[in-house]
């Protein structure tokens, strides 16, 4: 009759889907402390089994990190970032004039004409030293890795962890006096980077130059811009899916191509990549 065995546990952060290698959802991890059953041990052997255990059950799975939102506002505090997800969606964020008014992220969703929605998490205000924990520094760091792209508010956030994702740069407040001479200034500044960086102290300085899709002025306060930066993310994440579906496509077409490609050669012009198409079943999905 033995002993029991211990429960094998694997920690995996909240967002998780856990899901079998055909993508059939075994459970989710929403919040700290949830757990899902992959796998049930087997039983223990007992004087009905003539003491012979049964084998538990093994399972293949992915833990897939799930995406919270397209788009991630990201900006110092009080730059206007939920004052933006306020006017462009149905959210209702909370808004005031100090730091760290949002300290978790909020969603809001934006509803086109053509019935696409598009998710933006406000998230809460970066300030520098965030890498190492300042602010809500990790935390807001965990939220913004689950997003797609991101929109900087107002610019000084370069901070270089966050530059590998499309973003869009949007100058709020530009209600405010002087704000044009200083969008001026900004677009010159992005347009001659190198001449700016010796002014930057070291630790300041991007390692790769800044790019953004789009750099678009608005007002949440008037409304000015807003259909425009609601156009703009709509373009971008077109642009990003577009890209990420052809990407799939040709390496499907290789493996395809593999797969006809008989073990002694002899593909030769026959394995174009029209080929595998014909045979009906296996065409890439579209
Ligand atoms: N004049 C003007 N004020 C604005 C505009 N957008 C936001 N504000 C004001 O700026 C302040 C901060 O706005 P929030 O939307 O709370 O800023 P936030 O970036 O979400 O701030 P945190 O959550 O603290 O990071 C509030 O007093 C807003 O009313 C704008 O376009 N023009
Ligand atoms: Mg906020």
């Amino acid at each position: 009759m033995g002993d029991q065995g211990e429960d094998l546990n694997i920690c995996a952060p909240p967002g998780i889907i856990v899901t079998t290698d055909e993508g059939a959802i075994i459970g989710e991890l929403n919040a700290d402390g949830d757990r899902v059953l992959v796998a049930r041990g087997g039983r223990g052997g007992s004087h009905r089994s003539d003491f012979l255990p049964s084998k538990g059950r093994s399972q293949h799975i992915r833990l897939d990190l799930r995406l919270i939102a397209d788009m991630g506002l990201v900006g110092f505090p009080n730059a206007g970032k939920s004052s933006l997800l306020s006017v462009l969606s149905h959210a209702k964020p909370q808004i005031a004039d100090y730091a760290f008014t949002t300290m978790r992220p909020e969603i809001g969703r934006i509803l086109y004409e053509d019935h696409r929605q598009v998710s933006i998490a406000d998230l809460p205000g970066l300030i520098e030293g965030a890498h190492m924990n300042k602010g809500m520094g990790h935390k807001f760091l965990k939220h913004v890795e689950r997003t797609k792209q991101l929109m900087f508010v107002e610019l000084e956030l370069y901070k270089e962890e966050l530059l590998s994702k499309p973003a869009l740069l949007v100058v709020n407040k530009m209600d405010l006096p002087e704000t044009q001479e200083k969008l001026q200034e900004l677009l010159h500044q992005l347009k001659y980077q190198e001449d700016f960086v010796g002014l930057l102290p070291e630790d300041m300085v991007p390692k790769k130059g800044l790019e953004f899709e789009h750099v678009v002025p608005v007002s949440a306060a008037t409304g000015q811009g807003i259909e425009e930066l609601k156009a703009r993310i709509r373009q971008s994440l077109d642009v990003q899916i577009a890209g990420a579906t052809e990407e799939l496509h040709k390496e499907r077409i290789q493996e395809l191509q593999k797969i006809r490609r008989p073990p002694g050669g002899n593909a030769g012009a026959r394995g174009s990549v029209r080929e595998p198409r014909r045979e009906g079943q296996m065409g890439p999905a579209m």
